[in-house]
């Protein structure tokens, strides 16, 4: 394979995957957007979290929706949980890395909040531990995930919504993934528009 087949092969790849998370994951799609909405009307929170490019994810979003996504409308109450090296640093350190996520929820989850999980795999420990956690406060979760679903989908309760991308590359699942929050900031943004 040369190396401008490689580039096709990618977009060719992750065009392919978009198109198939469209045909599965609408209806999905608009009960994540309609949580996060009804969430921030009644006065909650959306905290996120993730690992690595996941943990970009989970910021882009925070950033999004605390300043604004396309339209002219109030900052949304959210926080990633990726960003306060201290904090994670501190919670690795005394505790463990498994709890760097459950450990801030323990602090800053309320009842009515939304816990934003990412994860390609679904199999990150610190990932599900905060699905967890967020349970325990009465919390509901959006889960992006991707491959099989991994030990996060079994974690999921009725009320919880699940966006698993078809697909086992964590790079596509990864692009997707971005696209599914830009979707979620945008249908939040017609909401409070219209209805807000
Ligand atoms: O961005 C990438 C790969 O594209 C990596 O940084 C990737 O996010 C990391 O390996 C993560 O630790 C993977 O975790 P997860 O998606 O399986 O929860
Ligand atoms: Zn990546």
């Amino acid at each position: 394979m040369t190396l401008h087949t490689r580039i096709q092969q990618h977009f060719a790849d992750s065009i392919a995957t978009k198109q198939k998370a469209l045909t599965l994951l609408q209806d999905p799609i608009l009960a994540a957007a309609t949580l996060v909405f009804d969430t921030v009307q009644q006065g909650g929170k959306i905290l996120s979290c993730g690992n690595g490019g996941s943990a970009g994810d989970a910021q882009h979003f925070s950033s999004e929706m605390l300043n604004r996504f396309e339209q002219e409308r109030r900052g949304l109450p959210a926080i990633a949980l990726t960003t306060d090296t201290s904090t994670l640093t501190s919670i690795a350190n005394d505790y463990s890395y498994e709890r760097v996520f459950s450990r801030q929820i323990e602090a800053l989850g309320r009842k009515g909040d939304v816990l934003l999980a990412i994860s390609t795999s679904g199999n990150s420990t610190n990932v599900n531990r905060a699905i967890d956690a967020a349970h325990e406060c009465g919390m509901q979760v959006i889960a992006l995930s991707g491959k099989a679903g991994g030990s996060m989908k079994d974690l999921l309760q009725a009320g919880d919504v699940e966006l698993r991308v078809p697909a086992e590359s964590t790079a596509r699942i990864q692009e997707t993934h971005l696209l599914l929050i830009h979707c979620i900031c945008d249908l939040v943004d017609q909401m409070l528009l219209t209805e807000g």
